[in-house]
Formats: C-alpha cells, sequence, structure tokens
C-alpha cells in the first residue's frame, strides 16, 4: 500500500476500526474515506455502489459488522444474519465492480466448530456443527470467507479474511446486556465499587441519570436500585452482589484491539490471496487467518482480573440460567506468528488500560 493511498475503513468509529484507522495514521498512511452509519447504511446496496462509484477506494477494510454479545447474537438472531450479510455481500461485491486492489474482510472465531479440537486450526473450518448461541452471525462470516475467496478464484481478486478471536479496548460496546463479556463486566464491577462506597455521583453519571443532585431523595435511589438489580448488581446491609452470566467455567481467549489493529495492517501490507495457493498440492487452501494470542483465562479467572484491577471488593455469583456459548474456542495462532506478527499487550496490562480509557 503507498502512503497515500485511498483508504476506506468501514466502521471506523468501532471497537477494531478506529485503532486501524490509529494505526493506519501512526504507519504514515494519509488518505481515507470514512463513512459513519448514519451516513452510509452499508446494508443498502444502491447506497453502497453510489459510495464506491464516487470514492473509489484503492484499499478497503471491513470493519462495519452487527456485532454482540453472547445474548445479544442469541436474541436478535435474524438481526444478526441479516445485516452481516447484507454488510458484507455489498462491500465485497462494489470492491469487485469497483477495481478495489486489496480487500480485508473481518469475520470471528466462532466459525469453528462448537466442539473444535484445540487450540484451533485454520484447517478446522466446516468440519463440524457450530455453537446455537451465535450460529446465524457466524454462518454470515464463513459466508464472507467463501465470498472473498469465490471471487479471488473466479475474478482474480484480491481479497483476504481474518478470523479474530474476542476483542477489547477502547471504543468497545459497555451496553450491559448487548456487549461481549470484558466490558460488560468492567462495568458492572465500576458500579458495583461505587454502590459499596455509596457514592451515588459516580453511578448517576455511569446510568446517564440525571441530575444528580436528585439522587439523594430516597425515591431515585430506589428507581437506581432497581436499575443496578436489572444488571445483576445488588446491595444487601453493606454488602454487593455481582451477577457473572453462565457456570464461570467456558474458557475465553482475549486480544487488545490496537493488536488486532496492528496484525490486520501487517497482514494488508504483507499477505495476498496468492500467497494461499499449496505449490505441493497445487490447491488454494485456508483463505482465512486466525489472529489470536494463543492464550486462554476462565471467565471466573477473568473477572477476578478485572475485580483486582478495579478495586471491587464485593461477591460475584455464577447465573447458570445464563448462556455459557462454547466451552473453549482458543485459536492456533501459528500462521500468524509464522508471518512474523505477534501480539504485544498482555490481558492484565490490557485490562488497566482499558478501564482507564473508560474512566477518562
Ligand atoms: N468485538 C469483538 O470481540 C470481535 C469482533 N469481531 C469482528 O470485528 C469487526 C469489528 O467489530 P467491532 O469493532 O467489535 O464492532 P463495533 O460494534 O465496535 O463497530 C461496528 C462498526 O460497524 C458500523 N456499522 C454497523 N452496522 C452498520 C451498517 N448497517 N452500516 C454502516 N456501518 C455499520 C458501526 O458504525 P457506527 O459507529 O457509525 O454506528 C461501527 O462503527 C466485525 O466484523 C466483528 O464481527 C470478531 C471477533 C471478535
Ligand atoms: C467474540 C464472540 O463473542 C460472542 O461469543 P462469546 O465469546 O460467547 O461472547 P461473550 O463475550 O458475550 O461471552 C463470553 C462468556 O462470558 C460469559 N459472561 C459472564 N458475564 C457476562 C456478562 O455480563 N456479559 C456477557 N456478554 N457475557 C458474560 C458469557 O455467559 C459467556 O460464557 C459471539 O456471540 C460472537 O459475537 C463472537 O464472535
Amino acid at each position: 500500500m503507498k502512503k497515500d493511498a485511498k483508504i476506506y475503513i468501514a466502521g471506523h468509529r468501532g471497537l477494531v476500526g478506529s485503532a486501524i484507522l490509529k494505526n493506519l495514521q501512526a504507519k504514515g498512511y494519509t488518505n481515507f474515506v470514512t463513512r459513519t452509519h448514519k451516513e452510509l447504511d452499508l446494508t443498502d446496496g444502491a447506497a453502497v455502489s453510489t459510495f464506491f462509484a464516487t470514492e473509489k477506494p484503492a484499499y478497503v477494510f471491513l470493519a462495519a459488522a452487527k456485532v454482540g454479545g453472547i445474548v445479544a447474537n442469541n436474541t436478535y438472531r435474524a438481526d444478526f444474519i441479516y445485516d452481516n450479510l447484507m454488510i458484507q455481500n455489498n462491500v465485497i461485491h462494489q470492491s469487485f465492480v469497483h477495481g478495489v486492489k486489496k480487500m480485508m474482510f473481518l469475520g470471528s472465531t466462532c466459525i469453528y466448530p462448537k466442539n473444535c479440537p484445540q487450540p484451533m486450526k485454520e484447517d478446522y473450518l466446516l468440519t463440524d456443527t457450530l455453537e446455537y448461541t451465535n450460529e446465524p452471525y457466524a454462518i454470515a462470516k464463513i459466508a464472507g470467507i467463501k465470498m472473498c475467496e469465490s471471487y479471488n478464484l473466479q475474478y482474480g481478486t484480491n481479497f483476504i479474511s481474518v478470523m479474530p478471536t474476542n476483542l477489547y479496548g477502547p471504543n468497545d460496546n459497555f451496553d450491559l446486556e448487548k456487549s461481549h463479556v470484558l466490558p460488560a463486566l468492567i462495568r458492572k464491577m465500576h458500579l458495583g465499587k461505587a454502590l459499596e462506597n455509596n457514592d451515588w455521583d459516580t453511578i448517576c453519571k455511569d446510568l446517564d441519570r440525571l441530575p444528580i443532585e436528585g439522587v439523594n431523595g430516597s425515591a431515585q435511589k430506589d428507581v437506581i436500585y432497581s436499575v443496578l438489580d436489572k444488571y445483576g448488581i445488588q446491595k444487601n446491609g453493606d454488602a454487593v452482589h455481582l451477577e457473572i452470566w453462565g457456570t464461570g467455567k467456558p474458557m475465553r481467549e482475549f486480544l487488545w484491539s490496537e493488536d488486532m489493529a496492528d496484525a490486520c495492517v501487517f497482514l494488508m501490507e504483507k499477505r495476498d490471496f496468492k500467497d494461499c495457493y499449496d505449490a505441493g498440492t497445487k490447491e488454494i487452501r485456508n483463505t482465512h487467518i486466525n489472529i489470536g494470542t494463543g492464550e486462554d483465562i476462565s471467565i471466573k479467572d477473568l473477572a477476578q482480573v478485572i475485580k483486582e484491577t478495579i478495586g471491587f471488593k464485593g461477591e460475584l455469583f455464577f447465573n447458570s440460567n445464563k448462556p455459557d456459548g462454547t466451552m473453549k474456542k482458543l485459536t492456533d495462532p501459528s500462521k500468524l506468528h509464522g508471518l512474523g506478527w505477534k501480539h504485544a499487550i498482555d490481558l492484565e496490562e490490557g485490562v488497566e488500560r482499558v478501564y482507564d480509557w473508560y474512566l477518562k
């Protein structure tokens, strides 16, 4: 990529898209085109076609998607499959029509089977059935990989796909019902700590409940107690109890979003679709690449790390009425490591950084 080449980052305000933009800027790239969801709805085929015809980007990072945690995926199943298929179909197809030099499609490690051998190699795609909670999202992501691969084979395009593990960092979604586990636990424990300190100012700021002075009245406090209760944060006497969804036993692998962005830019600069050609078998194999750390942690232990970082002293309880999802999904990142890239930020440091960001 030349430093002045026109680069479209779809989803530039999101967790990953914002980190990709920052990474490219730091590396000296200068020519960006961006649109918010409001300015360009990527599910609208005609609007996407007009956008590509007008802007003619040379490179595209497809980091826009309908994204959410386990409950959001399981609840809004139709939205997750429809929005994601439409967004990626439109962006991939228009990238072909308008001669984009290289496009990167972002998938997810939920493309791998529910009971996949661990750690998960790229080879294990489409070898067994998927985890039910995010099956619609995963099927859209698998379609994205196969769409890139098929356009490359039929039309000679250069579209590459990456499959990131669970990500976290600045500009994440902290919605307590729809977000992923790491931002959800940061926010819940931040609120839990404020509740054990009777810090109503912090609670109100966090819940966007204004005017702040009003909460000293007991009626307002009751409202706040019921909001916190809905999110699994309760006060019994002086003790605060905080709900963790599921059994706490599932294992997850977490990657700092800025490391993820660095890996994306690294691969965009270094990797082409033709690199997937296996000279031995004369086949195109594994057209996607895992992006992960190769290390995982149980949800229970993750909760402990966040608890210690934030300084929340209350008790954690596990609600097994909420889904666990897949019990383990650890990537095998050896293909990426073999190309010369490895992550830099470990989980403890990342949790500290994202909590600092959240406080600011
Ligand atoms: N977060 C994670 O843990 C993981 C994410 N991924 C994948 O990485 C990619 C980026 O995810 P992440 O950054 O977390 O997601 P975010 O939810 O943080 O950001 C998604 C972005 O997509 C944009 N967007 C959503 N729908 C539309 C639409 N219909 N039209 C235009 N823009 C739209 C949003 O725009 P706006 O800001 O304007 O609303 C937002 O900027 C996705 O493909 C996701 O599937 C994969 C594995 C894990
Ligand atoms: C990245 C990946 O993310 C999704 O899959 P997931 O990893 O299962 O998502 P998650 O982060 O929401 O949950 C991880 C684990 O954590 C537990 N858990 C505890 N307490 C909370 C909690 O408070 N919130 C959430 N969300 N989970 C919690 C939760 O029960 C589960 O066992 C995909 O749908 C799909 O989007 C995808 O690709």
